[in-house]
């Protein structure tokens, strides 16, 4: 650990080494089955008009506004009714002058009627009940001008119109419009695969069972986790023990596997530093942070690979201030922004080390975000990070911070 550096530098260095993630291929997805939550490519643009068709806005009669001119209450217009018209295939005969048409909502407007009189204003008051028996005639009791509750033909969407943006994070109601329009693929930028890899023979899977000395592995589940909410992809999964070898080979096809290697545990100043041996070609660096110093990054084989430190709350703190902004940008998705708030607590902090302490926000109707600190400092406290909702940023050069202090804080 020969030098020590500032964390903005560290996190500029990460950004630079994985500047490549941006550059996403795509792939094309089914609306029905993987479009959600997937980032759009491309400009989505309508093949044809929505509506497709004019089509009645009510359940009521379609009619010529002129032939009702005159209905008012008291005084209503009776009209024969010339036939019914559903929200089925096919297409309504022309409606005749100085007739009506039942109609229900979303059946095409017959040519000539400009108008559709929804049931209430008329004589048949609501058609629940009525089934199929045929109305012969109606008495409408209030006019409407032409134009009322007809959808018109490319009233919501031209042909041609973008309705869907490049970079869209496809939520239900994007699905909704690209299947209306009869688009039933979507071309979405393919997410970073990730190599999460746990070392530390002292690990067992969570459902596994520990024996003397052992612990279970919370670092691989976490960033597995932290990955896919930053809009990547797990692409391997491996933990390994702490042998160089071992190391070394679950990397190298880790490498050739995935986008990214991401290691934990492994790169202090222990006897056994195995991610260390087995990176010769990877920097380490010891960064003026609390928790998450030790850190290392490089490439393995070609591949950008990350190492942070294995401390449950050093790993996950070095996620949310090296990774997941840069994978969040690769996958098209916004970062998440820092907040200046004001501190609930008094802290102290060690010198000339940036520390980033468990809080949470506190909710209250003041003009500033504030912040109460959860929990001790320890970079194995999981507990306390599970707490957190926001990481406080103490400066470096800050060693006490009275309650009222303003700090940056990282949105969990
Ligand atoms: N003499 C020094 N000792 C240590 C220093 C130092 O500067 N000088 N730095 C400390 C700091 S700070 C950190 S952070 C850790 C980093 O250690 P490593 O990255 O080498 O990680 P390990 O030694 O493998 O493990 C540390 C700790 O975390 C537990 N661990 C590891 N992996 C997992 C996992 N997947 N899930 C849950 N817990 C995990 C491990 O059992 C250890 O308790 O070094 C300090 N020491
Ligand atoms: O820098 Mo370490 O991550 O504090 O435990």
């Amino acid at each position: 650990m020969s030098e020590r550096v500032d964390v903005e530098l560290h996190r500029a260095d990460v950004a630079e080494l994985l500047a490549e993630l941006a550059d996403r291929p795509t792939e094309e997805v089914s609306i029905h089955r993987d479009a959600l939550g997937r980032v759009l490519a491309h400009d989505v643009v309508a093949p044809g008009p929505l509506p497709r068709f004019r089509n009645s806005q009510m359940d009521g009669f379609a009619v010529r506004a002129a032939d009702v001119a005159s209905a008012a209450p008291g005084a209503p217009v009776t009209l024969p009714v010339a036939g019914d018209v559903a929200a089925a295939p096919g297409e309504p005969a022309p409606l005749e002058p100085g007739t009506a048409v039942r109609i229900m909502t979303g059946a095409p407007v017959p040519d000539g009627a400009d108008a559709v009189i929804p049931v209430e204003d008329t004589d048949h008051v609501t058609f629940n009940g009525a089934g199929d028996t045929p109305a012969t005639k109606v008495e409408v009791a209030r006019r409407r001008a032409a134009g009322e509750f007809v959808r018109e033909p490319g009233s919501d969407v031209a042909a041609g119109d973008v309705v869907l943006r490049a970079g869209t994070v496809l939520a239900p109601h994007h699905v909704a419009a690209a299947a209306a329009c009869g688009i039933a693929r979507l071309t979405v930028l393919v997410p970073v695969s990730v190599a999460v890899v746990s070392t530390g023979s002292e690990l067992v899977p969570p459902d596994g069972e520990p024996g003397p000395g052992q612990i279970w592995d919370a670092n691989g589940p976490a960033l597995s986790a932290a990955v896919r909410a930053a809009g990547g992809r797990v692409g391997l999964r491996l933990t390994v023990p702490d042998d160089p070898e071992t190391v070394r080979v679950g990397l190298e096809r880790a490498a050739a596997l995935c986008d990214l290697v991401l290691t934990t545990g492994g790169v202090s100043q222990g006897a056994y530093e195995v991610v260390k041996d087995a990176l010769p070609e990877v920097t380490f660096r010891s960064v003026a942070m609390q928790p998450g110093g030790p850190q290392g990054f490089g490439r393995i084989a070609g591949t950008p690979v990350l190492a942070f430190p294995g401390n449950p709350v050093s790993a996950q703190v070095s996620f949310v201030v090296f990774l997941r902004d840069v994978l969040r940008r690769a996958g098209g998705l916004p970062p998440v922004e820092r907040v200046r708030a004001v501190l609930d607590d008094a802290v102290v902090s060690p010198a000339g080390k940036r520390q980033l302490l468990r809080g949470r926000w506190v909710h209250d109707a003041g003009a500033q975000p504030r912040v109460a600190v959860v929990g001790g400092p320890g970079s194995h406290l999981v507990a306390s990070m599970a707490a957190a909702d926001v990481l406080i940023d103490v400066p470096a050069a800050a060693t006490t911070l009275e309650p009222g202090a303003e700090v940056a804080a990282w949105p969990l």
